[in-house]
């Protein structure tokens, strides 16, 4: 009965946007209006995502009045104020899902897994695609994004999208792969599925796979899925088939990422879009992603060779989408399991790094073909939040994108790019192609930038100081709570230099963080089972993640509210835009009604200046937090004053044993643990254990 409730209110709520907003708008209850003008400073000085993260929150909550406030101050972030009432009425069909010409079933998914609304570079990535076929509004209810292709007889077709980290940019490019696909995965489904058990067989493929290095719950829950009897869809007219639609064996999509961590989240993302559900464990309810029926083409096959095993079998039969990485690709073309020919989607993800890293010679196996001897439309993205425009020119002029049918396309807005002269397709291997001009236009707005200068301490010691203060201002919040504002418990991520650095790490803070937070580690190259470690901490299951520069792209944490790193990637600064971007990503509520997202660098007083530099290169201001505020046993109230409630027995015998873990840590301590034992409040132990330990 909710579930009726729920979807009668969302079909209303669409209703609304599309054919009666302004009446409403002009209708709203006076208390809506005041609230709204209570935020709207607030909200002036917001980012987009921080816009569509509450925009998501009052669909969640079903408060449509507020949503559709939202809304419109989005339409006028992207179109400016002055439009006309025609002008609103045909953007804001543009500003959803069905609108901007994704296949039907697709729309229906992304509602059911709570992605109701595209976000602006979602929908400036679509309107590329819709501006490169010259598509009208009446086409785009009508025809599929197969057929448009088709009719358009564009060969090959190109899109860049660049924007703020976290704003959206993997729904950008899955939307349109799959709408592009839809109506040729319908036809394989119809030719392969002789049996039903080989839907079921097919959709657990991916999760079989991926089961041998992640968690045991998905992959307990990829047998449920195999064994789920699904009726076959009946979707596609024969009339719309694509021509590829009657090869079943190679892939239609490539997806290159530099990374497996990053292949396993974009693979786990697409097989909920083609109906599989993912539970946190397998006695929850998996909610709204299975209220509504899956619509969509059935038995869908993502085959991914993301590590030495897998590369070593290659990829299964009938594989519809590949991932991959630079490093396996090669093996992949040459073996024959993916045809260059018969993609008709590829997508170059964090595509800077990934481009860099890809051999020159699989790169023109890919793309150095004669587009007009190939059957098939390809559609070509190049995705990464460091991705500039001069990349996507020189890539036109290496024929990675084709010239005159590509557009480039940001939170903002969607435009063609041109081509960069006199380049060939190895002028993209090797080189750093982002300029730093381009890169502070993606360093997302809402961050907090702030720099630690390790004075006394070790920046162990000082980084658990940091995090027990960051508890302590939260517990203080939830005591006294401060209108406006709802602190998140903290999630953290902490960056280190390398693997050997954060492995050595993690003992000492495990020790030292006394059961306030659960630590891990995520070592992609040395570690045991990395995919397992990420997939627990997303389920927060841990709360502090120690992580090092292998894992700064494209990963995707809930919930995170800081950022920590131990040092600043200067060879590289578009590292720290990625780094950075962890938080103040759509969905970090944290982001919204919290005091924003934290980026905070503890850096040794001889790199100080590092941040400076840094700061000055891609264009955002920070603050210095006084290392001695949390290096002291002291800690100051937010007057300036002693914090009497940190000298209690517990706190400070929480400090010394901060101190003493931390410190022995380092070869030669620079910690002067009896000075500090000297300034610490005269009490009284009666711990029998530490006085002994102490006569000893
Ligand atoms: N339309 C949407 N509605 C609600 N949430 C969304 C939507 N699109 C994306 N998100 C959420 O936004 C977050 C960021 O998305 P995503 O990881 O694709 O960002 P990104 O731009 O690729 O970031 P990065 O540059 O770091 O790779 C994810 O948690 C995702 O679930």
């Amino acid at each position: 009965m909710l579930a009726t409730i729920r979807f009668i209110a969302i079909v209303a709520w669409h209703a609304i946007l599309v054919t009666s907003w302004i009446p409403i708008m002009q209708h709203r209850p006076t208390i809506i209006l005041c609230a709204s003008n209570n935020m709207n400073s607030e909200e002036d000085r917001m980012g987009l995502n921080e816009l569509h993260t509450l925009l998501r929150d009052a669909v969640l909550r079903e408060d449509y009045m507020e949503a559709g406030r939202l809304s419109d101050t989005m339409l006028e972030r992207l179109h400016g104020s002055s439009l006309d009432k025609e002008e609103r009425k045909a953007l804001r069909r543009r500003m959803s899902w069905r609108g901007l010409g994704a296949a039907p079933w697709l729309s229906e998914r992304l509602d059911a897994l709570n992605y109701t609304f595209p976000t602006t570079i979602q929908i400036n990535a679509m309107e590329g695609v819709n501006a490169i076929l010259n598509s009208t509004a009446e086409e785009l209810d009508e025809s599929s994004l197969e057929a448009r292709i088709d009719r358009n007889g564009a060969k090959d077709m190109g899109i860049v999208v660049t924007g703020t980290t976290g704003s959206g940019k993997t729904l950008s490019y899955l939307v349109p792969l799959l709408s592009t696909l839809s109506d040729s995965l319908f036809t394989r489904q119809r030719i392969r599925v002789g049996a039903e058990e080989m839907v079921g067989d097919t959709t657990g493929d991916l999760l079989d796979r991926l089961a041998v290095v992640t968690s045991p719950v998905v992959r307990s829950n990829s047998r449920k899925q195999t064994r789920q009897k699904g009726a076959i869809a009946a979707g596609a007219s024969i009339s719309t088939l694509g021509k590829s639609g009657k090869d079943v064996k190679s892939p239609l999509a490539l997806i290159v990422v530099p990374t497996r961590e990053l292949g396993v989240q974009t693979a786990m993302l697409l097989y909920q879009l083609i109906g599989g559900v993912i539970k946190d464990d397998p006695t929850q309810s998996s909610g709204r992603a299975n209220m509504f029926k899956y619509k969509g083409p059935k038995g869908i096959r993502i085959g991914c060779v993301l590590d030495d095993e897998e590369s070593s079998f290659g990829l299964k039969l009938q594989t519809d989408v590949a991932i991959t990485t630079p490093k396996y690709l090669g093996k992949l073309l040459e073996d024959g399991d993916i045809l260059p020919s018969k993609l008709r989607v590829v997508v170059y993800d964090e595509a800077d790094l990934a481009l860099e890293e890809t051999d020159a010679a699989d790169l023109s196996k890919l793309f150095d073909d004669d587009p007009e001897e190939r059957e098939y439309s390809r559609l070509v993205f190049l995705v990464g939040a460091s991705v500039t425009e001069s990349l996507g020119s020189l890539a036109i002029s290496s024929r990675v994108l084709p010239k005159g049918k590509s557009w480039i396309a940001s939170a903002t807005n969607y435009r063609p790019l041109e081509s960069q002269e006199s380049e060939t397709l190895s002028g993209l291997v090797g080189k750093q192609t982002s300029s730093l001009k381009d890169l502070n236009l993606c360093l997302y707005p809402g961050l907090k930038h702030e720099r630690v200068i390790l004075k006394n301490g070790r920046d162990l010691l000082v980084l658990a100081r940091l995090l027990r203060k960051a508890l302590y201002d939260y517990e203080q919040s939830v005591a006294s709570p401060s209108p406006g504002i709802t602190l998140q418990r903290p999630r953290v991520v902490v960056f280190f230099p390398d693997e050997a650095q954060a492995r050595a790490a993690i003992e000492p803070l495990r020790d030292a963080m006394w059961g306030d937070h659960r630590l891990c580690v995520l070592l992609p190259k040395s570690g045991v089972n990395p995919l397992t470690i990420m997939e627990q901490f997303k389920k927060n299951e841990t709360s502090v993640m120690l992580a090092t520069p292998n894992s700064v792209r494209g990963l995707d944490f809930p919930a995170l509210t800081h950022v920590y790193t131990l040092y600043l990637p200067m060879e590289d600064p578009r590292e720290y835009v990625h780094l950075a971007g962890r938080v103040g990503r759509v969905g970090q509520l944290g982001t919204v009604q919290g005091d924003g997202g934290h980026v905070i660098s503890i850096l040794k007083e001889e790199d100080a200046n590092q941040m400076d530099l840094l700061a000055k290169e891609l264009g955002f201001d920070f603050t210095d937090v006084d290392a001695s505020s949390v290096e002291d046993i002291v800690i100051l109230n937010a007057e300036g004053k002693v914090d009497e409630t940190m000298f209690d027995l517990e706190k400070t015998r929480r400090f010394l044993e901060d101190t003493l873990t931390l410190v022995e840590e380092a070869e030669d301590p620079v910690v002067d643990v009896d000075a500090i034992d000297a300034t610490r409040p005269q009490y009284v132990y009666d711990d029998e254990e530490e006085d002994d330990e102490k006569d000893e």
